[in-house]
């Protein structure tokens, strides 16, 4: 039985754009399938690194990793606007009891990337998704000194917007991206997501 996941994300400069492809690589070491879509920018003149995510990619998802960077302590409006169009999917129920996580990233430790990953699961609650983040017993949970969070990955890219991952954050990431997976799998093999 095949297992897809997508990882979904808005990126302007990078860093949640490397978060994605962690996650994606904790997926596939899983042995799930791993779809890597971004939402455009809506002033966008610059080609996406990944493919431009259609609605049918989330209604045929398994499982589901939604990343955004924090603009003022909020998930970016590209992202947002894309839920907005997540109606069909919500009426016919399209999402209920798929597993999902969420990734971001901020410039500043404390700018509020915990507030915006909570924030950013709202819409995947009214969706139906069952939510899960990343567990302390992954030691690098404990260690480090950037980012990296119970409620999900995050990297904290600086005044230089650096796109390069610490060793923790990237651990993290691909702890995630497996954990997602595993649960995915285990929902659609016993059934009770469709
Ligand atoms: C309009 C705007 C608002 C931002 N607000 C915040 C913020 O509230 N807290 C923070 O730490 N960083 C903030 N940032 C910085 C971005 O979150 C940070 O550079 C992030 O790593 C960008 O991710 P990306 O490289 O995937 O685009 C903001 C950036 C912009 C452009």
């Amino acid at each position: 039985m095949t297992c897809n996941i997508l990882i979904l994300y808005y990126s302007r400069h990078g860093s949640v754009a490397a978060l994605a492809e962690k996650i994606a690589s904790g997926v596939q070491q899983a042995g799930a399938e791993a779809k890597i879509r971004c939402i455009a920018g809506f002033n966008q003149h610059t080609q996406p690194r990944h493919p431009i995510a259609e609605l049918a990619e989330l209604r045929d998802c398994d499982g589901l990793a939604f990343g955004s960077p924090v603009r003022f302590g909020n998930m970016a409006a590209e992202a947002k606007a894309f839920w907005d169009n997540t109606t069909s999917c919500w009426l016919k129920g399209e999402l209920i009891n798929k597993a999902a996580g969420v990734f971001t990233s901020s410039g500043s430790l404390h700018g509020g990337n915990e507030a915006n990953l909570l924030s950013m699961m709202l819409p995947l609650l009214h969706h139906g998704m069952l939510l899960m983040g990343i567990p302390y017993s992954e030691p690098e949970l404990h260690k480090t000194q950037s980012g990296g969070t119970p409620y999900g990955p995050s990297h904290v890219s600086g005044m230089s917007a650096d796109t390069q991952l610490s060793v923790e954050e990237q651990r993290l990431a691909l702890a995630f991206g497996k954990r997602l997976a595993q649960l995915s799998m285990a929902l659609k093999t016993k059934g009770f997501s469709t």
